[in-house]
C-alpha cells in the first residue's frame, strides 16, 4: 500500500539529510533536561512534556504544573522512603500539590537532601487510569533521565496542543532501541609519564555524547599478542584529589606502574565517573553512605542500578588500536565478561589488590560481598 507521508512523498517516510535522525534527537533530548528545557515523549495514543526535576527553573515547573493531569514521577524506591504508594510497579506518578514549588520538588526528587530538608508530603500517589500521563511514558521519562546522569525524578504534563517549537520529540517505541554509540579516535599525542617516557595518549570521542575517553598506550604493544589492559572508570575523588573511600587511585598508579615494569600496556580511561552515575550522583550516594547506606544501596536509594557502567566503550577503543585480545587487570569478573561480549578476548586476569585503608575497607567488602568481586 502506499501512503502520502509528509511533503517528502510517497512511500516510507523520507527525512531530510539535514535532519537529526534517532541518535541525535535521544543525545539533544538527554542535554536538553541537563540544562531544564522540556522534552516531549509520545507513545501510540498519549504525548506528554517532560522536565527533569533537579534541573527545572521556575517558570517552566509553573508552567508544566498548570496543566490539567500534571504529575511527578519518580522510581518505587524513592517512594517508599516518602511513604507513598508505588501503584505502577518499579514507578510511582505522585499527583503535585497546587502549591508546590521548586524547594518542593528538588526535596522530593533528591534523597541526599532528606536530613537537611525536612520531608514535604503526605503524598498522593495516582493509581492506575488516574493523572494526565500514563505509567509507560512516565516509565521512558525516567530512563531518559537517568541516562543524562540526572535523578530519575521527571515533571511530566499532559500535552494535546501544537508541539511547542523548538522542543526535541522522541517516542517510547525509539527510546526502546537506542542505538549504539560508536567512539573513534580524534587526535593522539606522545606524552611522557613519570612511571615511562613511552607514554602516548589517545582521545575518543562519540559523536552522541559529550564524553571524551582516553587510552594511555605505554611502551608499543605488539598487535598480534594480548596486551597488558586496565579498564578504569574515572574517580576524580580517588584519581585526583587522593580520597582514600575508595581505591582507585592507587589502582591507576599500580596498574601504569605495572605496564611501565612490562615496558608494554594500555589503560582505557573511561568517563564513566561514579560507575556510570556522573560526580554528583556519586556525591549524593557519598551522603547517603554518611547515612549508613552501603555503596550499592545508596545507588538504589538514589534511582540507579549499582553499576551502570558500559564496558562496550573500553572494547571499541581496544578494537580501534588494533587490539583483539587482553591481560586484564582488574579484581572484577563482570568487566571480563564484559570484555569477552564485546569481543575481546581475555586470555587472563591479573589481580590488582592496593591501596586498601580502613576507611575504604567496608566498601572493598561490600563489593565482595554484593557485586562479586574477587577477595
Ligand atoms: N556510585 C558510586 N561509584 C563509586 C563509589 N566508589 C567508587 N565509585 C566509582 O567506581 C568506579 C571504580 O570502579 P573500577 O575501579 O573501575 O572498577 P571495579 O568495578 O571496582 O573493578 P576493578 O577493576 O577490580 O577495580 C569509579 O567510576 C568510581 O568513581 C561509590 O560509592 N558509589
Ligand atoms: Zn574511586
Amino acid at each position: 500500500m502506499v501512503s502520502k507521508i509528509g511533503p517528502t512523498g510517497y512511500g516510507i517516510a523520507m527525512t531530510h539529510p539535514l535532519d537529526p535522525d534517532l541518535a541525535e534527537r535521544l543525545a539533544r533530548a538527554r542535554a536538553d533536561l541537563r540544562i531544564g528545557l522540556p522534552v516531549l515523549i509520545e507513545d501510540q495514543t498519549d504525548r506528554a512534556l517532560a522536565l527533569a526535576a533537579e534541573t527545572a527553573g521556575p517558570a517552566r515547573f509553573a508552567a508544566l504544573r498548570g496543566v490539567a493531569g500534571a504529575l511527578l514521577a519518580i522510581g518505587a524506591r524513592r517512594a517508599a522512603t516518602l511513604k507513598a504508594r508505588a501503584y505502577d510497579g518499579d514507578l510511582a506518578r505522585l499527583r503535585l500539590p497546587p502549591d508546590a514549588d521548586l524547594a518542593w520538588l528538588r526535596a522530593t526528587a533528591d534523597p541526599a537532601r532528606d536530613l537537611a530538608a525536612p520531608l514535604k508530603g503526605p503524598y498522593v500517589a495516582l493509581r492506575d487510569g488516574e493523572g494526565g500521563v500514563s505509567a509507560g511514558l512516565a516509565r521512558a521519562a525516567l530512563r531518559l533521565a537517568k541516562g543524562a546522569r540526572l535523578l530519575p525524578a521527571m515533571v511530566l504534563a499532559p500535552w494535546k496542543a501544537e508541539e511547542p517549537a523548538g522542543l526535541v520529540r522522541v517516542s517510547v517505541a525509539e527510546m526502546a532501541a537506542p542505538p549504539l554509540s560508536r567512539l573513534s579516535e580524534v587526535v593522539s599525542a606522545r606524552v611522557p609519564l613519570a612511571v615511562s617516557r613511552a607514554g602516548r595518549l589517545h582521545v575518543f570521542r562519540s559523536p552522541l555524547e559529550d564524553a571524551e575517553h582516553v587510552a594511555v598506550e605505554i611502551g608499543a604493544p605488539p598487535r598480534d599478542r594480548p596486551v597488558l589492559a586496565r579498564l578504569h572508570s574515572a574517580c576524580l575523588t580517588g584519581d585526583i584529589f587522593g580520597s582514600v573511600k575508595c581505591d582507585c587511585g592507587p589502582q591507576l598508579h599500580a596498574a601504569l606502574a605495572r605496564m611501565a615494569e612490562e615496558g608494554a600496556g594500555v589503560l582505557l580511561y573511561l568517563d564513566q565517573e561514579g560507575r556510570g552515575i556522573g560526580l554528583a550522583n556519586k556525591m549524593r550516594a557519598y551522603s547517603l553512605q554518611d547515612q549508613g547506606f552501603d555503596t550499592v544501596e545508596a545507588n538504589h536509594r538514589l534511582g540507579f542500578e549499582d553499576d551502570e557502567r558500559d564496558f562496550r566503550a573500553g572494547a571499541q577503543m581496544l578494537a580501534a588500536l588494533g587490539f583483539s585480545a587482553v591481560r586484564l587487570l582488574t579484581n572484577n569478573p563482570a568487566k571480563v565478561r564484559r570484555m569477552e561480549e564485546a569481543g575481546i578476548a581475555v586470555t587472563e586476569r591479573v589481580p590488582l589488590r592496593v591501596g586498601e585503608t580502613p576507611e575504604n575497607a567496608a566498601y572493598l567488602a561490600t563489593k565482595i560481598a554484593r557485586s562479586g568481586h574477587l577477595p
